[in-house]
């Protein structure tokens, strides 16, 4: 699907609130709150927005974000779990404003976190703009994999392979498959007007993923610490334009 300036202005407003959701995330994270009170705060951000949350009800999801804390890779479900002195937490939400859904999640830091962690966030943060620098008319899909995996595994981490980024726009998820580790030169060449997530997901040890018994949550098998990082972008004449930039600047580690 090839948007035009529509798309581009719809994209910009979820894109825009789906930051400042996450901007108020970083006032509020610290060792205590629990992860259900930070649901809680982000769809009444959305309803406030005028937006509703794409992922209650979504294959049965029931909460308005996904929350990932240390060794749980991607699709953490809010509970009643306080955060801890340490943690490093993954916060994901897609408000869905005037039929556009903007796909954005960031890493935050919990008090404080050890320097190895922050090593880690701080690189996939890396891989994710590196990827994003990659996408430009012409360039192929997997010319994106390609150069997160290279950033990646030139340290030593693992690539997530079981999940990926997507196509959005009206619909949550579309074509195409964004994997995070691929070869450059394959895969379909991007044209002005698509819109995709970028969402690489690292891990401190091996790439390997298993499902909790709730069906939903992702852990590393070998309990290795895990970050990922998403933005919401579209392939302009030029190159890729971000939706889900904080207006704040705090979508950049390092957080000081
Ligand atoms: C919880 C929403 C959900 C359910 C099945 S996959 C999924 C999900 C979560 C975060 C995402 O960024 C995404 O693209 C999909
Ligand atoms: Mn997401
Ligand atoms: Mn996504």
């Amino acid at each position: 699907k090839l948007h035009g300036p529509e798309g581009f202005e719809g994209m910009r407003k979820a894109g825009r609130l789906a930051a400042e959701i996450l901007d108020e995330m970083t006032r509020r994270v610290e060792p205590g709150v629990t992860t259900e009170s930070l649901d809680t705060v982000i769809r009444e951000m959305m309803l406030d927005g005028g937006a509703v949350p794409a992922t209650l009800g979504y294959r049965g999801y029931t909460h308005s974000s996904c929350i990932s804390i240390n060794h749980v890779v991607c699709h953490g479900i809010p509970s009643d779990k306080r955060l801890k002195d340490g943690d490093i937490v993954n916060i994901d939400v897609t408000p869905l404003l005037d039929g556009w859904h903007g796909d954005t999640s960031r890493m935050f830091f919990a008090g404080d976190v050890p320097l190895k962690a922050q090593k880690l966030v701080e690189l996939t943060y890396e891989c994710l703009m590196i990827g994003i620098g990659e996408a430009r008319p012409g360039a192929r899909l997997g010319d994106i994999g390609a150069a997160i995996q290279k950033h990646a595994e030139r340290q030593r981490y693992g690539v997530v392979r079981d999940f990926c980024g997507h196509g959005l726009g009206r619909l949550f998820h579309d074509a195409p498959e964004v994997v995070h580790a691929a070869r450059a030169g394959t895969g379909p060449e991007l044209k002005p007007g698509m819109f995709m997530t970028i969402e690489p997901m690292i891990n401190l040890g091996r790439p390997a993923v298993k499902l909790l018994n709730d069906g939903w949550t992702a852990v590393t098998r070998d309990k290795s610490l895990s970050a990922q990082f998403e933005h919401s972008i579209g392939i302009t004449e030029d190159g890729a334009e971000i939706f889900t930039t904080s207006p704040e600047g705090l979508d950049k580690p390092p957080y000081d």
